[in-house]
């Protein structure tokens, strides 16, 4: 392993988040970083993959491989969703771990940071055979998660019906009720009122006040989101119900446009229907790489990783890019971006919604009191309102981009947090 400081930053063995290495080096150098700080911050703690056996609906047995990164635990448990995907890897999840660890910090949850999930695609499963996938790596992981260890919840193509299979399975282990081993689930079983939309409504209320602090107002105001699963689809919902046109939707197949404005509740009763956006009427089918440089006033990348990269940055048509997604926009793509003075509102801030109204979740399990709908409103949009308000002097006074800006914050507060417990 290296020794030398600017070496060791650029070694490809470092596993500090690669989604964001210019920032972490310019970071690096604006806090000057000890080295023994830029290790701590650059290793997951913990970082495992299993192997299981599951019986298919054909009665042939089938091996997975799940993965769990449980990144840094020095503000808390950790915490962090649990992703389903064919393309899904461990060095992959560090990544998305790694920036688990900073969402949390950066909305002072006390949390650090998680990521996992099954190498598989749900679209080829039946229900039984998802149900037993499921089953098969929460037996294996169980030794590992807990509410005060490690708390699952939901991710790309997981969704309340896995997270109660994975309490159920659980429980079952334990042998008693542990309901707050994991957030995202249905109100009947001890989830939380807002969860279901608390990414997108997070989302929204960041959008709000950076679309206030640029001077953007106007029934002009278009937008356009990849995506549409349960944080996409919830985000055109809201901004339509708000009366924004929502111009352009997408998911894995396809997008759809309509200049003067999509009708959101008949896309997603279409959506629901086919099961895909294919085909509605009134609007013009385009692909997922033309929504993106669509004339839009906000883009919101909704879906998976990497769709703004050096191919396209310099094409987007937007002012600002709300990134509901986790890593939607490369590192090199951000520097374009930065230039071209769009506004990148970055995943860690802009997604937080998700996992603060988990925080809630769990405070409610732990208790066994559960709130109303107006309460975690009000607590949802303070939590979301503090932080933009940190983190928008910063990128102003430093004229660095949003996502150095809210980084940086994140980084001196897992710092702290190790120094205090003499770990530096
Ligand atoms: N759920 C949550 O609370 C949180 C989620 N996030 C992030 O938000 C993003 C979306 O998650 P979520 O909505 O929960 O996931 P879902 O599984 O509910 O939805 C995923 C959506 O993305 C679409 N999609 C999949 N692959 C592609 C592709 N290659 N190109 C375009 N669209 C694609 C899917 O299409 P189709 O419908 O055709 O399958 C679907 O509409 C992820 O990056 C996730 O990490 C962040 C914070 C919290
Ligand atoms: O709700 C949570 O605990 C985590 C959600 C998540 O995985 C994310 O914010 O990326």
């Amino acid at each position: 392993m290296p020794n030398n400081k600017l070496e060791r930053i650029h070694s490809d063995s470092a596993s500090t988040c690669k989604l964001c290495q210019m920032e972490m080096d310019s970071i690096h150098e604006r806090l000057d970083m000890k080295m023994e700080e830029i290790d701590i911050l650059d290793t997951p703690r913990r970082s495992f993959s299993v192997h299981f056996p599951v019986r298919m609906d054909s009665g042939k047995t089938k091996m997975f491989i799940g993965h769990r990164v449980q990144y840094n635990d020095a503000r808390g448990p950790t915490k962090g969703g649990i992703r389903y995907h064919p393309e899904l890897t461990v060095e992959y999840l560090q990544n998305l771990a790694f920036l688990m660890a900073i969402k949390c910090a950066l909305v002072e949850i006390p949390f650090g940071g998680a990521k996992g999930g099954i190498v598989v695609n749900t679209k080829e499963l039946s229900r039984g055979e998802l149900e037993r996938v499921t089953r098969a790596y929460i037996r294996e992981m169980s030794d590992y998660i807990g509410p005060f260890k490690d708390i699952p919840a939901p991710d790309v193509y997981t969704d309340e019906q896995v997270m109660v299979w994975i309490m159920d399975e659980f429980e079952r282990i334990k042998g008693e009720h542990v309901p707050s081993i994991v957030t995202g689930k249905p109100l009947a079983l001890g989830g939380s009122k807002v969860r279901k939309y608390s990414t997108a409504l997070g989302g929204v209320y960041i959008l709000e006040a950076a679309l206030n602090e640029l001077g953007i107002t106007g029934s002009d105001i278009k937008i356009a989101v990849q995506g549409f699963g349960n944080v996409g689809k919830n985000a055109a919902r809201i901004l339509h119900e708000k009366g924004y046109k929502v111009c352009a939707v997408s998911d894995s197949t396809s997008g759809i446009l309509n200049e003067k404005g999509l009708d959101i509740p008949a896309v997603i009763e279409h959506k629901s229907r086919t099961g895909h956006l294919m085909d509605f009427p009134d609007a013009k089918e385009i692909t997922n790489k033309e929504l993106i440089t669509s004339d839009c006033t906000v883009l919101i990348p909704a879906a998976l990783s990497d769709q703004i990269d050096l191919e396209n940055a310099n094409n987007v048509k937007a002012q600002i890019i709300l990134e509901l997604a986790n890593a939607p926009t490369s590192s090199e793509a951000s520097q374009i971006l930065l230039g071209r003075s769009v506004l990148v509102i970055p995943d860690i801030l802009a997604n937080a919604g998700g996992v603060v109204v988990s925080y809630f979740e769990w405070i409610q399990n732990l208790n066994q009191d559960y709130w109303e709908e107006e309460k975690i409103l009000e607590k949802l949009r303070k939590k979301m309102m503090t932080a933009f308000e940190t983190v928008y002097p910063i990128y102003c006074e430093e004229k660095c981009s949003m996502r150095r800006a809210a980084l940086q914050l994140s980084i001196e507060r897992i710092l702290e947090a190790e120094r205090l417990r003499g770990n530096l």
